[in-house]
C-alpha cells in the first residue's frame, strides 16, 4: 500500500522508525515532513498528508504529533479524511472497518514504538465493511461534510 506519513517536532523521532516499519512491511511511503526536530506546526504537516490523500497519491495516512490530538483535530478538518486518535489494537482495525478511517493518528509522547508497529499493522491490514450499517454511517458523514460546505458558501 502507499503510505503518507507526516509529524510534527514532537513525533519525529516515532515517525522515522514507523517509516522503517512501513518499508520492512513492503509499503511504499510518501514523507510529507517534518525531516527535522525543529518545531514545526501540526496543522501545516497535516494538511499536506490530507491533501496528498485527497489527490489519490496514497491510500491512507499517519500523523504522529505529541499526542495524536492536534494531529487529529487538524486532519478532521479537511474534507473527506476520517482521522482517528487511536492508541488501542482494537481501535486501529475497527476505526477502518466501521467508519472507513483513512489517517491514523499516534501520540509520540504516549505510546512506544512496539505499540505503534502493531497499531500501524492493525490499521493497514483492516478493509471496510460491507455491512449496510457502517456504509450508511459513514454516508452520513459525508452528507455532513457537504452540509457544512455549503453553508459556508451561503456565509
Ligand atoms: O501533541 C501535540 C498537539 O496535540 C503537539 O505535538 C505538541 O506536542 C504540543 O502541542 C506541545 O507543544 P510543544 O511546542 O512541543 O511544547
Amino acid at each position: 500500500m502507499i503510505i503518507t506519513l507526516g509529524c510534527d517536532h514532537a513525533g519525529f523521532p516515532l515517525k522515522s522508525k514507523l517509516m522503517e516499519h512501513l518499508h520492512s512491511k513492503g509499503h511504499q511511503v510518501i514523507d510529507h515532513g517534518s525531516y527535522t526536530p525543529e518545531p514545526v506546526d501540526f496543522p501545516d504537516i497535516a494538511k499536506k498528508v490530507c491533501s496528498s490523500i485527497k489527490h489519490g497519491e496514497s491510500e491512507r495516512g499517519i500523523m504522529v504529533c505529541g499526542t495524536g490530538v492536534g494531529a487529529s483535530i487538524a486532519a478532521n478538518k479537511i474534507p473527506e479524511i476520517r482521522a482517528a486518535l487511536c492508541h488501542d489494537i482494537h481501535s486501529a482495525h475497527q476505526c477502518v472497518e466501521h467508519d472507513n478511517v483513512n489517517v491514523m493518528c499516534l501520540g509520540a509522547k504516549i505510546i512506544g514504538e512496539w505499540l505503534a508497529y502493531d497499531l500501524i499493522d492493525a490499521f493497514l491490514n483492516a478493509e471496510f465493511s460491507t455491512e449496510p450499517e457502517f456504509r450508511r454511517r459513514v454516508e452520513k458523514l459525508n452528507l455532513m461534510e457537504l452540509e457544512a460546505e455549503k453553508e459556508l458558501k451561503e456565509k
